[in-house]
């Protein structure tokens, strides 16, 4: 490309990068780390396709992680990676990675996926009715119009959905909706059929060149005359890129002998570095890198984008239907509620007000407080797969982590007000405790908040640990600690201090939860001291002498404590959530000033998506 074309191409807010010399290798503990790349020096222009083309495992995803600023944290890059030859920033929606991975959310039909996407990257200034007809082009330039109305579908769905290939199609979808000027493709057209890859690949080649689009992709599709120069010429009956790939395919050199890929490569990559095209590459990056020097301006322009409160308002109506359409997120759950608050109301049903009632109540309640609330771990997988789309298109800047936080939230209410509404009334109309609306809604609500408060502590888990197993097991760790230090298995004056007391019984949700239910039911009511006694003994005295709880302050101060603590777990989450994203370029730099390509979503915050 000439220096006047390439010229003109950065004035439109083109995107060349180049990277030279760049290797990566993995880091560890104790032995010496393994080189996934080794001193690779290349670039990629506005309006051009690059293809990296190699077999599996020869390191084309690291490369366009590297470049993207995405490598795993036990990986060191070094090297240089620069954009129109700077160190510089990219704008929000400038940049786009399609990953190999399609975390789509697969309750969706492809129109709603990419237009909810729409919805939330365009900015605020462009007509809802436009955002709509960027969103069906999309559709269409991507060959997905004939199933345009049908539901992605999943691991989790009943339905099959989609294919492999239109679940890539859609992820690209997305990810092209802004128009992004530096496009990475990890395997686009895996899963594809011939056909399909080639119309696929046609149509993002038309999308580069008038759109100045500089597009990086792995594929597996065949490269050209180098290998023939370098002395492995492809077999007239052979498909070119089984060739090439077979030539530099190490995967299989001890079962098959005669392959000796290991040779190969070493002969190719002598050839190359001997070669005009690598002489060529030095001079296009080194050309490149002067005319970035010589300009003074920013040369990525600023892109904007939805406002926190669009942003807000579409994830939550996203979140909801999927909520509404995802059996195992709240029906399954309402419907086992539903069952074992029928067998609680049938376990401790009528339970009167003679003595041995007391003990009945206490015991029913707190199954209420610590079974009812702890089951809400069911909907964990759920919460992963939401975490596994929130990861990519957070990565990809599509909105900031406080739209998602509350949006999640406020998505979830309706639901968790259902669930425990319905269910709860069944269990206390049963058992027929005190019948007046006010204690049945604060029995309700209590039961509301604790749910709230789970799923938020459950959301934190998926955070850090996003497996299915590993998470419901640390959930239900966490919650079986509180649940033993809440004050009921062991009475509050018998909990050892050190850890069990300070702080555990004062930090478990269980105890307000506690506190509330009891407080609400026992304040009011007089029981028979004992089974025969004629004398008898207040709702008070029972829960300051027989279950020693607080009686200080009233139960709306439970409601308000428990209150607090959803906020503050909301906001543990956010901060996780934050802190993650902001320690991961950390570890994966090794303080090393070389990346120009970090992603630092943190900058979506303010509408800026660096790379
Ligand atoms: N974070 C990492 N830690 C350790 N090894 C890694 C890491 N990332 C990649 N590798 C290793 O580097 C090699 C290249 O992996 P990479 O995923 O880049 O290959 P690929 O060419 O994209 O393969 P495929 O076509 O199968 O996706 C593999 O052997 C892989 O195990």
């Amino acid at each position: 490309m000439t220096s006047t074309k390439l010229q003109t191409y950065r004035e439109n807010g083109g995107v060349s990068l180049t990277w030279k010399d760049l290797s990566v290798k993995e880091v560890k503990e104790k032995e010496k780390g393994r080189a996934i790349l080794k001193g690779i020096t290349g670039y990629a222009l506005p309006g051009e396709l690059l293809a990296i083309m190699g077999p599996s495992g020869s390191g084309k995803s690291t490369l366009l992680d590297a470049l993207a600023g995405r490598l795993n944290s036990n990986t060191r890059q070094a090297g240089e990676i620069l954009i129109n030859g700077r160190k510089e920033t990219l704008a929000f929606g400038t940049s786009a990675y399609v990953t190999q991975d399609d975390a789509l959310m697969t309750t969706l039909t492809v129109r709603e996926a990419i237009t909810y996407s729409a919805m939330l990257q365009l900015p605020d200034a462009m007509p809802a009715s436009e955002k709509k007809r960027r969103a069906e082009t999309t559709i269409r330039e991507m060959g997905l119009q004939d199933c345009i109305d049908t539901r992605i579908g999943g691991s989790w769905s009943a339905a099959k959905g989609l294919s492999g290939g239109q679940k890539r199609r859609v992820s690209i979808c997305i990810e092209i909706l802004m128009r992004p000027k530096l496009l990475f493709l990890d395997e686009p057209t895996s899963g594809l059929d011939s056909a399909a890859s080639y119309h696929v690949m046609k149509r993002i080649a038309h999308l580069a060149r008038p759109e100045g689009m500089t597009v990086i992709a792995s594929i597996h599709q065949p490269a050209a005359e180098f290998f023939a120069s370098a002395g492995f010429p492809c077999p007239p009956q052979r498909n070119p890129s089984d060739h090439y790939l077979r030539t530099v395919n190490k995967d299989f050199d001890e079962q098959d002998s005669t392959t000796a890929a290991e040779e190969n490569i070493e002969i190719l990559v002598k050839s190359y570095q001997s070669s005009e095209i690598s002489q060529q590459t030095e001079q296009q990056v080194a050309g490149i890198c002067q005319l970035g020097r010589a300009s003074r301006r920013r040369t990525v322009q600023k892109g904007s984008q939805a406002s926190f409160v669009t942003q807000c308002s579409v994830l939550t109506r996203r979140s909801f239907v999927n909520m509404y359409r995802d059996l195992g997120y709240y029906w399954l759950r309402f419907a086992i509620y539903l069952g074992l608050c029928f067998c609680v109301g049938t376990v401790f049903y009528d339970v009167g007000h003679d003595f041995g009632s007391i003990q009945a109540r206490g015991s029913m309640l707190l199954f209420v407080a610590a079974f009812l609330t702890f089951m809400t771990i069911g909907g964990f997988p759920s919460f992963v797969e939401d975490m596994k789309i929130f990861g990519r298109e957070r990565l990809n800047g599509h909105y900031e982590v406080g739209s998602f936080v509350l949006s999640h939230a406020l998505s979830s209410i309706p639901y968790l007000i259902i669930v425990s509404l319905i269910p709860g009334a069944v269990a206390y109309l049963l058992v027929g405790l005190q019948r007046t609306p006010q204690h049945f809604a604060f029995f309700t609500t209590l039961l509301f908040l604790c749910m709230l408060l789970v799923e938020s502590l459950m959301m934190i888990v998926a955070s850090i640990v996003p497996n299915y197993l590993m998470g419901i097991m640390t959930g239900a760790g966490i919650q079986g600690l509180m649940i033993l230090s809440a004050g009921f298995f062991r009475l509050p004056h018998d909990l050892p201090n050190w850890f069990w007391k300070y702080p555990m019984y004062h930090v478990a949700f269980h105890k307000y939860a506690n506190q509330g239910f009891y407080k609400n039911e026992f304040v009011g009511l007089e029981f028979p001291r004992t089974n025969n006694a004629g004398t008898t003994i207040d709702g008070e005295e029972i829960l300051r002498y027989v279950w020693e709880m607080e009686t200080g302050y009233s139960k709306w101060v439970d409601l308000g404590v428990l209150t607090g603590m959803v906020v503050v777990y909301r906001a543990v989450f956010w901060g996780v959530l934050k802190f993650g994203e902001k320690i991961k370029p950390i570890l994966r730099g090794g303080g090393s000033a070389k990346r120009a390509t970090t992603v630092d979503v943190d900058a979506c915050s303010d509408g800026e998506n660096a790379v």
